[in-house]
């Protein structure tokens, strides 16, 4: 079997395609891999030991109850982050204010990260997949100053880098610096993750759509309209399509850019803004499916264009296949102007 390139090498690769690069960002993205091996161990033997498994009984700044793989997700994650030295703060879902690193090389590092160490934490103690989503970007405020929060609350089509580990039946490692989407399996023999998966491209149609029909009676009438219309029998649209939805928003994701689809995640009557996360899900999610092809809105304006003002805001998300996002925003946007006649 012919050698497969490993992320180390990719990394050099990529950094030697980039006359100008400094080799911080590739120094990061190691850094990242590295915290993903640790995290990907624990959660493998997670059965096995209790002290990683449950709820921590305290609530994040979400007001959920943290699990204690978020928090042992979380420090891993910063340790390795802070240690490496390329980055001068972070944000974190499980962290209320953004962490300055100020450090002597913290303070002169060019880059910010933004996290969500353990996405899925719902489905951690019953071994269904869950994964880690990150966002890399350049520092707006000088370097030597101490790190403020405009370098965070960046638009998302400023991002340098974005990308995700899916923790499932294999390990992945899914990332972009703007130039096309890139897949890495974990070999847990060699220890190394290996390129599997060059070039991702999202499907432009497909036939799955991933929404939690639990909350139907809670969606705006446009969302219900594009279910009804997905359920519909017309062969020459290959309806109805298939329902999958896993409940983690990386796994569905991974699922739908392999396959074509589309992930909605909608605003409710019980959460007006949605459920996700701008900054730390949907920013990063979003480079990554324009990247592979796709698209990615808020059901009305394009994500990587929100102008975010909290670290922690929440936005509607629909995300995937192109022709698929354009028809349910159609459907979002014909209900809308419905009501308001
Ligand atoms: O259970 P619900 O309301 O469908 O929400 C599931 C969604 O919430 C999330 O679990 C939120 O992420 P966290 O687990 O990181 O908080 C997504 O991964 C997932 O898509
Ligand atoms: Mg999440
Ligand atoms: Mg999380």
């Amino acid at each position: 079997m012919a050698s497969m390139t490993t992320l180390g090498e990719f990394i050099v690769q990529q950094q030697h395609a980039f006359p100008h690069a400094t080799g911080e960002l590739s120094s990061l993205i190691s850094a990242i891999r590295l915290a993903a091996k640790i995290v990907n161990r624990e959660i493998n033997r997670a059965g096995l030991s209790p002290d990683i498994i449950g709820a921590v009984g305290v609530e994040n700044v979400q007001g959920e109850v943290q699990q204690k793989l978020d928090v042992f997700a979380n420090d891993k994650f910063k340790a390795a982050l802070e240690a490496r030295g390329e980055v001068c703060g972070l944000a974190s879902e499980e962290e209320e204010d953004f962490v300055v690193f100020d450090g002597e090389r913290g303070k002169n590092a060019s880059y910010v990260v933004l996290i969500d160490p353990l996405d899925g934490s719902s489905n951690i103690d019953v071994n269904v997949s869950v994964g880690t989503i990150f966002s890399i970007y350049r520092r707006i405020t000088p370097v030597g100053e101490p790190v403020s929060g405009k370098d965070f609350l960046q638009p998302g089509c400023n991002q340098v880098a974005a990308g995700y580990v899916i923790y499932g039946s294999s390990t992945m490692l899914v990332y972009t610096t703007g130039v096309g989407v890139n897949g890495f399996t974990y070999d847990p023999t060699l220890g190394a993750f290996a390129l599997s998966h060059p070039n991702m491209r999202l499907p432009d149609n497909g036939t799955i759509y991933s929404i939690n029909e639990g909350n139907y009676i809670k969606f705006p009438a446009g969302v219900k309209q594009y279910i009804k219309y997905c359920q519909e029998r017309d062969e020459a649209t290959n309806r109805p399509y298939t329902s999958r939805y896993i409940g983690s928003l990386v796994s569905d994701f991974h699922r739908n850019l392999l396959k074509g689809g589309i992930y909605i995640y909608p605003t409710t009557e019980s959460a007006p803004d949605g459920k996700l996360r701008l900054l730390y899900e949907c920013n990063p999610i979003a480079f990554l499916a324009e990247q592979a092809g796709g698209i990615a809105s808020d059901g009305r304006q394009r994500i990587l264009d929100i102008e975010p003002t909290s670290l922690h805001q929440r936005v509607p998300f629909f995300a995937g296949s192109r022709l698929m996002v354009e028809q349910a925003q159609q459907f979002l946007n014909q209900s809308a102007e419905v009501v308001a006649s």
